[in-house]
């Protein structure tokens, strides 16, 4: 039995519990804002205005507060903020709490490293405390995210915030092992952090996994989640949500598409966008910079790069994860002085979260894809934001950006575009973001491809990564990456030098695709300028204008195996440097085999039916002379009839065996090859970022698309070849009689004795 004075302290919790709910649901009531109003426009109340309940039975006015704690929250938010240091709110918070507070649906945009996460932390927490929700109400929010990092950063932020209160919340992410673990508790969770992947994966194969009393659902990076890729992720998700629910949207590049605010069945929203006036789209504290580099330049520049800033925490984002794969373990042989990291889509998650922990912790250079691209708040401020292949698009730029300068710290970065991308500068700017271009000083570059080359042509020692093999892949999945990008004006494959960028990356010979047309192909693009050939005086690598007032130095897996897409490359012989060509030729793809293959040279000239044939002596005889060796009385050769059928009789024995031979043979290169790809599958799905990672320019989504429904023709293929199998028995038995084969060939030997 419990002391009596426990069960009277609990009885007491709960009713002042009771009581506080009850003052802040007056409090709210009391004090909300116009619909449509912007709090962030009310006057600030006096410094020491009281707060709360006043005496005469009127409660302070919250809309316009500049602090936490003059907001209608329960105490225990309060203590979780001031225990994380969050006093003063940023004007995110200031403009979108008031409204959410008291109910209404959010689309909430702000620039990157503004504050959002609170800004929808701190309602989901409130209105299930006010609904006194508690484990066996189940389900009562869930708060979406398109990443797995960035869903377990907002994970710990809930925690941080909310660790006073007693809802239950957890973190349902991809790619953990412990599914079936998570399948047991998720029903008694309040509170779901998760990503639209593992969400859905509970909604299909949960036992009564039930949403139906959700009161409150968050998209944060909405417009992401929104997107393409995630529709229909999505549209499954909401169709089990009751529609009678409170709706939050952030993003620093906010959606406004009806239709997307329709299918989530927004009621009335309130858009605050807090920086609709700003001068600029990006933060304040961000200097940004960009510079012209050629495709086969990019590598010198970035290695000069990450020399040159050896003590900075440096972000370096690339098109496609096997880019990420390749600069990452090449750059790491020539140890350039600094820990190098590398994170993409395609990495086991333990190792993904423990890359991104320690990037959070210490100075370094990580390489990325646009995995890290939205929300992540990386610990210790990141100093550079290196974008060495553009993005696709304006927003992606501002997100990638948004990785530094965050809250109240600095950041710098610059991008690198091609001459072919410089259109991409127009739009940026167009776009409220100030950009400033500098000029590279070409003195202090440090060319790096040959020393690539020398990597990639040593003798692979098979416990080490293949670079020649990341090499290739990352060649074809970058111009395979930019080949796919809509936007023609900036993504032109077409006018890109082609040859200089494979030897860039140190490969001994161009690998050819199909699709580019052979004549353009090397030819570089107008306007296309060789940074080598420019020169500048000051010492550092990036030249400013002289007004510019930083004086920074920059003044400015295995894996999956190959993804062999045959109609999309071959290989082209050129070599470069000094690459022997047979070695070569070994190590390209299988297209490249093919080409390489001598053509059998037939002599068509040769009349028909004349093949040799010699005796034991080597003297030529007559065709079928072996058939023929009776001599009959007239000195004429004829057909020993016996010895035709002996001999018939032979040959199909010895056609069976090679037959039975072949069949087996090729049953079991197909038994190997259905192995492989289930190897492969089951590598890919425990590798594979559930459709919420990746971003990744190699097109992850649409390429495992490709590859499933690749594999499941092949399997039908597989079918197919064994149905061919019983037809071609079908045929066989159906074929010539062996009476008629040798009437056949006794007209012959007549025909050709007359
Ligand atoms: N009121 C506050 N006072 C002090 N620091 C804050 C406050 N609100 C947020 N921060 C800090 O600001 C940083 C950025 O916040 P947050 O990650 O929520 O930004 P965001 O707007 O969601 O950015 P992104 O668009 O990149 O996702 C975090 O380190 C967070 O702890």
């Amino acid at each position: 039995m419990r002391p009596p004075k426990s069960r009277e302290s609990r009885k007491q919790k709960r009713l002042s519990e009771v009581q506080e709910i009850e003052l802040l649901e007056s409090w709210i009531q009391n004090g909300r804002p116009e619909s449509g109003s912007n709090p962030l426009s009310l006057p600030p109340p006096p410094k020491d205005a009281p707060v709360g309940r006043i005496d005469d039975g009127t409660f302070s006015a919250y809309a316009g507060s500049q602090r936490f704690d003059q907001l209608p929250v329960s105490q225990k938010t309060k203590d979780g903020l001031k225990e994380a240091k969050f006093t003063k709110m940023t004007e995110i918070q200031r403009a979108s709490l008031p409204h959410s507070l008291c109910g209404r649906d959010i689309l909430g945009a702000a620039k990157t490293g503004s504050g959002k996460t609170l800004a929808f932390i701190i309602p989901v927490i409130e209105k299930l405390y006010r609904a006194r929700w508690g484990p066996e109400d189940g389900v009562g929010s869930i708060i979406i995210s398109p990443t797995r990092e960035l869903a377990a950063q907002l994970f710990d932020v809930l925690k941080s915030v909310g660790k006073h209160h007693n809802v239950s919340a957890g973190l349902l992410i991809g790619g953990r092992k412990d599914i079936d673990t998570e399948k047991e508790h998720v029903n008694d969770l309040n509170i779901l952090v998760c990503t639209p992947g593992r969400l859905l994966q509970h909604m299909d194969e949960t036992p009564n996994f039930d949403c139906s009393q959700l009161q409150v659902l968050v998209l944060d990076e909405a417009d992401r989640i929104l997107d393409v890729g995630f529709k229909k992720a999505l549209n499954a998700i909401v169709s089990q949500l009751p529609k009678h629910r409170q709706t939050f949207l952030f993003s620093a590049t906010q959606t406004k598409s009806v239709q997307d605010l329709a299918r989530l069945s927004l009621k009335d929203p309130e858009y605050l966008s807090v920086h609709d006036e700003s001068v600029t789209a990006t933060p304040n504290r961000l200097h940004q910079t960009a510079i012209i580099v050629p495709l086969d330049q990019k590598l010198d520049m970035l290695w000069s790069f990450i020399k040159s800033h050896l003590n900075s925490k440096i972000l370096v984002f690339l098109s496609t994860c096997k880019q990420v794969r390749f600069v990452f373990e090449a750059f790491k042989k020539l140890h350039p002085g600094i820990p190098l990291k590398c994170l993409h889509g395609r990495m086991k998650q333990e190792r993904r979260m423990g890359i991104y922990s320690q990037f959070c912790e210490t100075r370094s250079v990580l390489f990325s894809t646009d995995v890290a691209s939205r929300g992540l708040d990386f610990n210790k401020a990141v100093d550079w934001v290196v974008q060495v292949d553009c993005p696709e698009d304006v927003a992606a730029y501002i997100h990638r950006v948004g990785r530094t300068a965050r809250y109240l710290s600095g950041g710098k970065s610059v991008l690198f575009l091609m001459p072919s991308e410089m259109k991409m500068l127009e739009k940026l700017q167009e776009k409220k973001i100030p950009i400033q271009f500098i000029k590279a000083n070409t003195k202090r570059l440090q060319p790096v491809s040959g020393l690539l080359a020398a990597l990639l042509a040593k003798k692979d020692d098979k416990k080490e990564v293949d670079l020649r093999h990341l090499a290739h892949r990352a060649f074809i999945t970058y111009l395979r990456s930019i080949h796919k990008h809509r936007d023609k004006e900036v993504f032109d494959v077409m006018k890109l030098p082609i040859e200089e960028f494979s030897a860039s990356l140190g490969l001994p010979m161009t690998p050819k695709i199909r699709f580019l047309n052979q004549k353009s192909k090397g030819k570089q693009v107008s306007g296309e300028s060789s940074l080598r050939e420019e020169n500048y005086s000051k010492e550092n690598l990036f030249e400013l204008p002289r007004e510019c007032p930083v004086t920074g130095k920059l003044e400015e897996e295995e894996e999956e195996e190959e993804e062999v897409d045959k109609d999309f490359l071959s290989a082209k012989e050129t070599a470069h440097g000094g690459q022997g060509k047979s070695t070569e030729i070994a190590d390209i793809e299988l297209g490249t085999r093919i080409l390489k293959k001598k053509k059998l040279k037939i002599n068509v000239h040769r009349p028909v039916g004349t093949r040799v044939v010699f005796d034991d002596e080597g003297n030529t005889l007559p065709p079928l002379a072996t058939l023929a060796d009776r001599i009959s009385g007239d000195g004429s050769v004829q057909l020993d009839e016996d010895r035709v059928s002996k001999r018939y009789a032979n040959l199909r024995e010895e056609l069976k065996e090679e037959d039975k031979e072949d069949k087996l043979l090729d049953r079991q290169r197909r038994k190997e090859k259905r192995m492989k790809e289930k190897m492969k599958r089951r590598r890919g799905r425990k590798d594979e970022d559930d459709i919420e990672g990746e971003e990744d320019l190699s097109g992850s989504d649409g390429d495992r698309t490709n590859k499933r429904s690749k594999k499941y023709f092949d399997s039908d293929s597989d079918d197919a070849e064994s149905k061919r199998d019983k037809d071609n028995s079908t045929i066989n038995a159906n074929s010539i009689s062996l009476k008629e084969q040798e009437e056949l060939a006794l007209k012959l030997l007549s025909s050709m004795h007359s």
